[in-house]
């Protein structure tokens, strides 16, 4: 495959961090504006934003996210790093993206979670406006706080349901807390009839999968641990159940030490739906197109299993039947000089 047919070919991002995606140069602006130090250098800029090669474990990459957070607690801020997003995956041709965030991480200055959201969602609305890219909001609880911030989380997506939320998820240390301590919040969300998706498996625990499903989850982000149990990688392919997948991330965390090991064509096999995704651009220094051209080199990958990839994110997201139809349109137009 060559980087710049991939570059070129339309693409659905599901599994993209907003605050693990903004551009450096972009957050040092908004330092700047707010008072706050960042290098000057690009260089150490970006050793301060990106997990260095020996990051040994999820807990260490998920520090990488300490500098950007207090830059991220006004409404101006939110909605520039949201338009920033949009603005560099346009470049890749991504044609849908939800995007997600933790809203109750950007209430340190008094934002309620409504600003939080009303403000991400005006940033991906004026890139939708300016680059033609379609977007959703995720909300993410974050497995630290209290059950009750958590529901608050699930309550404002149900208040922004139709409205740019399209559901919500669980985000940060998954190895001390596990789904079951979840089961209020979600039970809320599946009530509210809030599409789920959890991070899962990441931390090597089939359990906290079947868990996840159980509570909800129509996708699981990473789903790394489903290769080690047959019979519930069986339940994912029956189910269909999606599994978003974000090699150069899993690799950080340790969810996965050698390229060699990587789940993809077990999955693949099995019938499982995955999709391709960065995670934390910024954090994981990657975008869509290398996420793309790493599989291909590993795995021998082709435009036309790129294709498939990208119709079972299309299947997988959370979006009206006759939104995903025009995107299944637009990749078979988009990929059909490369495939046959
Ligand atoms: O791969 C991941 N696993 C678990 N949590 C993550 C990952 N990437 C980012 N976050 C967490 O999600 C929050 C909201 O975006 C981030 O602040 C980070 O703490
Ligand atoms: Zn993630």
């Amino acid at each position: 495959m060559q980087r710049n047919i991939v570059e070129k070919l339309p693409k659905v991002e599901l599994h993209c961090h907003l605050d693990g995606s903004i551009q450096p140069h972009t957050l040092k602006k908004l330092a700047d504006a707010q008072g706050i130090d960042l290098p000057d250098d690009p260089k150490k800029l970006k050793k301060l934003l990106t997990v260095p090669k020996d990051c040994q474990s999820l807990l260490e990459y998920l520090t990488k996210f300490d500098p950007v957070l207090p830059l991220l607690q006004t409404e101006s801020a939110l909605e520039i790093a949201a338009f920033d997003l949009i603005e560099q995956v346009a470049r890749e041709n991504v044609r849908y993206i939800e995007v997600r965030f933790a809203p109750s991480l950007s209430t340190r200055k008094g934002l309620t979670l409504t600003q939080v959201v009303q403000a991400v969602l005006k940033g991906l609305s004026e890139g939708e406006k300016q680059f033609g890219v379609k977007s959703n909001a995720l909300l993410c609880g974050m497995r630290h706080h209290t059950i009750e911030k958590n529901v608050a989380v699930a309550k404002t997506a149900h208040d922004f349901a139709e409205k740019g939320v399209a559901g919500v998820d669980l985000a940060g240390d998954e190895a001390h807390y596990p789904p079951e301590l979840f089961e209020e919040m979600l039970k809320k969300a599946s009530e509210w009839h809030i599409p789920i998706t959890l991070h899962a498996g990441e931390c090597g625990c089939a359990h906290n999968i079947r868990e996840s499903i159980r509570l909800g989850a129509t996708r699981i982000g990473h789903g790394i641990a489903l290769e080690n149990d047959p019979e519930l990688l069986s339940k994912c392919a029956k189910e269909q159940i999606l599994l978003e997948l974000c090699p150069t991330s899993n690799l950080q965390t340790k969810a996965v030490k050698h390229p060699e090991d990587y789940p993809f064509l077990t999955f693949l096999k099995a019938g499982v739906p995955i999709c391709i995704n960065t995670d934390n651009r910024t954090v994981s220094g990657t975008t869509l197109t290398d996420e793309y051209l790493k599989l291909g080199e590993w795995y021998g990958l082709n435009y036309a299993t790129l294709e498939q990839l990208n119709h079972y994110a299309v299947d997988g997201a959370f979006l009206l039947e006759r939104e995903k139809e025009l995107l299944h349109r637009e990749l078979v137009a988009g990929y059909e000089p490369f495939v046959n």
